[in-house]
């Protein structure tokens, strides 16, 4: 098998558009992120900050910092690949406010494992915001946090179409995620019991009740009995004017709307996530997801699915499959499992990876975990993922399995580390 360079994965890359400025924040001025009122929701635990006004602005003007590589040469992979998309210095700042703002969870659940309950700690801090296409929020003032409504050629409505090889969650509670070491997208709906962390507490969290709430949940206009007919179990929380304005500049770069967000917080090198594809029918047929890198470098792998067993008939997507990919990365990538190349990029800060297509139900992606310090001198890394849900309350598991019972951490400046929120 020859070596190729990582570049001949892309093709070649448009011309620069935008010139990477240092941003004129500073870590002191992250510290003022209370000059705005921060956002309140009986939903949150905690206040979540507004961004500074003058990273704000930065972000704004420096954004997208490039224009993206496109990785589609391989078999069902349709991938974009920013380098960054938000410049290094803002991208830096951006981590610190957002790893100070943000209230994280340790979320512990239990999966069946051959029929027992099994115990999975995920080995990452988690936290989601949004809903579903059938509910949007609305703040009042000028930050409005409403769904666009006629986005989607399926707003409301079930998928035109389901891979027929994976099995899909209907309802919630039915999905569990991407805690299985060797997954497939099967296996995702079955964590595999190893256990990547100590566990936390699971108790309550104590959520108060902040009255000047300046967010409302809305019904949309659109569908306006979707929210009455589907019941959530975990009460969806508003994207807060922080993520908010994220998702504004990459729904402008990518050209799609999205109306969740997920964001994980990895700590240390110990923190991972396991190979999963993010292939949830809720999302639709070739959902979209742009990924977004803020701190600590991390390697984000790539490879192909498995081919179905012969005789099922249900191969998904319109590649070979890994026999299909015939060369590895020379940028550290080797080879994966099932015959074909793992492609591994290194994600820096504000680096941001946008998965379409094909990729989600062809592909599966993960962040191994990493040896030693070299690499976390930012003090972790920050993904922020923004998607796009189609059916109403398919979010709800995705606040059970990211935010779920447990308590509140926060990042502590002084200490230098996540505490439990008091
Ligand atoms: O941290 C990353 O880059 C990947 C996160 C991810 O795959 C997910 O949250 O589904
Ligand atoms: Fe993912």
């Amino acid at each position: 098998m020859s070596k190729r360079t990582l570049d001949a994965f892309f093709k070649p890359p448009p011309k620069r558009t935008k010139e990477s400025h240092p941003t004129s924040t500073s870590d002191s001025d992250s510290t003022n992120a209370n000059v705005l009122p921060p956002d309140t929701h009986t939903t949150y635990p905690i206040p979540i900050a507004k961004l500074p006004p003058n990273l704000t602005a930065s972000l704004k003007e420096n954004t997208p910092s490039r224009e993206p590589k496109i990785m589609n040469s391989q078999p069902d992979l349709d991938c974009l690949y920013y380098q960054p998309f938000i410049p290094r210095s803002i991208a830096n700042e951006l981590f610190r406010v957002l790893r100070n703002e943000l209230p994280f969870y340790r979320v512990v659940y239990f999966a069946k494992r051959g029929g027992v309950d099994v115990e999975i700690k995920t080995p990452r801090f988690t936290t989601v915001f949004g809903v579903d296409e059938g509910c949007s929020f609305k703040s009042e003032g000028s930050d409005s946090v409403v769904s666009k409504p006629g986005n989607g050629p399926d707003s409301g409505s079930a998928p035109a179409h389901t891979p027929a090889s994976v099995p899909v969650p209907v309802s919630a509670g039915e999905d569990v995620p991407n805690e299985s070491e060797t997954p497939t997208t099967e296996q995702r709906q079955q964590p595999s019991t190893k256990q990547d962390t100590t566990a936390d507490t699971n108790a309550d969290s104590k959520t108060k009740d902040y009255k000047t709430s300046t967010l409302t949940l809305q019904r949309n206009p659109n569908t306006p009995n979707l929210a009455k007919t589907h019941k959530y179990s975990h009460q969806p929380r508003p994207i807060p004017t922080c993520l908010h304005n994220l998702k504004a500049l990459v729904e402008s770069a990518t050209k799609e709307t999205y109306n969740f967000v997920l964001v994980n917080y990895y700590a240390s090198g110990e923190d991972s996530i396991a190979f999963h594809s993010d292939d949830e029918r809720f999302l639709g047929h070739y959902p979209t997801i742009a990924s977004l890198s803020l701190g600590s470098e991390r390697e984000f792998l790539l490879k192909h699915k498995p081919p179905p067993p012969p005789g099922t008939g249900s191969g998904s997507g319109s590649g070979s499959g890994s026999g299909g990919i015939s060369a590895n990365a020379s940028a550290g990538s080797g080879s994966g499992s099932g015959g074909g190349a793992t492609i591994k990029l290194p994600l820096s800060s504000g680096d941001m990876i946008v998965m379409k297509g094909p990729t989600q139900s062809n592909w599966l992606h993960s962040i191994p975990k990493r040896k030693g310090k070299s690499g976390n001198n930012l003090g972790g890394r920050i993904n922020i993922t923004f998607r796009k849900a189609r059916i109403p309350a398919g979010t709800d598991n995705y606040y059970h399995y990211n935010v779920g019972t447990g308590p509140v951490w926060r990042w502590d400046d002084i200490a230098k580390e996540m505490k439990v929120q008091k």
